[in-house]
């Protein structure tokens, strides 16, 4: 009885909630995973496979596929929210209606909402009753489900207002091919996370335009900069952006064919239109939305952001990719380590 493992609750039968309930799974937990299509459900529990989100891959029995959200999450205190970031509100406002006990909520998803312009952190804490809520954990890093799922070696952060409540989901994901670190900074976590989407779709574009490596590390770099200079602004710590959080997932997302958004921006370079490409996805292109929010941010904060705003006059005012491209080499004559003055300073100022 003493030896039983935590029972934990994955919310969403996605990709990403079906590759960390095979890792939880694999550290010998009992898996309590909800998805709200049932034919999915039978799929799991009958055939242990997720055709649609990981084909190939067989799920441990340890995995329950549940479709009662209430059944899901009945005797669970971690529960893991695997859902896209526009589908976070209405999922907790679904969740909050059960007798509950207080949880540890593990969000995994990469994404600011447009608008509020809150991390996902804050949606959380603005829709969950305190009676309910122990602590918020993120986590976050270059972590492609369909690697994860086979046993690759991965590497992640976690982040928490609550160090203990972040060590304590580190414990509970960490294996041999899964490998968890802690980090303090929630804001950078979080925020590196939801960024680099933006880069791997301009990235993905630039693939599907035939240019080369050449523009595609001058992405990576220059979008790096950006994420840094938002970020910095609105309360991270520049040196998240070096780590797994930051360059990690930028390399990641920009540079594998795993990634939907790189995806997405590879048929946006080749000149499909948006709604055509985000159809034939099938999967969450988070980088879209994300890419509104950060336009706004970068109003807000009145911060550079070169990469993300011609995206979004790609995305959104239907200027021609090829164009755009000129627009940013085009661009006044700048400094590289313009950007570095302008991260000490707000540190200074945070100081
Ligand atoms: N895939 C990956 O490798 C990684 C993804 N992430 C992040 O994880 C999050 C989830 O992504 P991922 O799993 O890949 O996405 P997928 O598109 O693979 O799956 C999304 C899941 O969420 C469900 N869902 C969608 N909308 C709703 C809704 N309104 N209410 C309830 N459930 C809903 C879908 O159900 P249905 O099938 O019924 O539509 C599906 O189970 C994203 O923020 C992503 O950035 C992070 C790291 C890695
Ligand atoms: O976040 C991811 C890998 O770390 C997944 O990226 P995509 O959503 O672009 O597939």
């Amino acid at each position: 009885m003493g030896n039983e493992k935590e029972r934990v609750a994955v919310i969403g039968a996605g990709s990403w909630g079906t590759a960390l309930a095979l890792v939880l799974a694999d550290n010998g937990h009992p898996i309590q995973l909800w998805t709200r299509n049932e034919r999915q459900k039978d799929e799991i529990n009958d055939r242990h496979t997720n055709e649609k989100y990981l084909p190939g891959i067989t799920l441990p029995d340890k995995i329950i596929a549940i479709n009662s959200l209430e059944e899901a999450l009945n005797g669970i205190e971690t529960v893991v929210l695997a859902v896209p970031t526009k589908a976070i509100r209405e999922t907790l406002r679904e969740i909050i209606k059960f007798q509950l006990q207080p949880l540890t909520i593990v969000h995994v998803s990469k994404g600011i909402e447009p608008d509020s312009l809150l991390r996902i952190s804050e949606m959380i804490d603005e829709e969950m009753p305190k009676r309910i809520l122990k602590d918020i954990v993120v986590l976050s890093g270059p972590s492609h489900a369909e690697e994860v799922s086979l046993r690759h070696p991965t590497t992640v952060a976690v982040s928490s207002k609550n160090m203990e409540a972040a060590e304590k989901i580190q414990d509970l994901f960490m294996n041999q091919h899964f490998r968890v670190y802690t980090n303090p900074d929630l804001i950078g976590v979080e925020i590196g996370g939801a960024l680099k989407n933006i880069i791997a779709l301009a990235a993905g574009i630039s693939d599907g335009l035939g240019f080369g490596d050449n523009a595609k590390a001058a992405l990576i770099t220059r979008g790096l900069a950006e994420i840094s200079r938002l970020g910095t602004k609105m309360g991270a710590n520049p040196l998240t952006f070096s780590g797994l959080a930051g360059i990690g997932d930028l390399i990641v997302t920009c540079t594998s064919v795993h990634s939907r958004n790189w995806r997405a921006g590879n048929m946006l370079g080749k000149g499909q239109k948006l709604e055509d490409v985000l159809m034939s996805m099938g999967m969450v292109v988070e980088g879209v939305r994300t890419t509104k929010a950060a336009y706004q941010l970068a109003q807000k904060y009145n911060c550079k952001m070169p990469i993300t705003e011609i995206l979004y006059q790609i995305l959104f005012n239907d200027v021609n990719a090829k164009i755009a491209g000129e627009r940013l080499m085009a661009r006044l004559k700048t400094n590289e380590m313009e950007d570095l003055v302008d991260i000490l300073s707000e540190q200074m100022e945070q100081l």
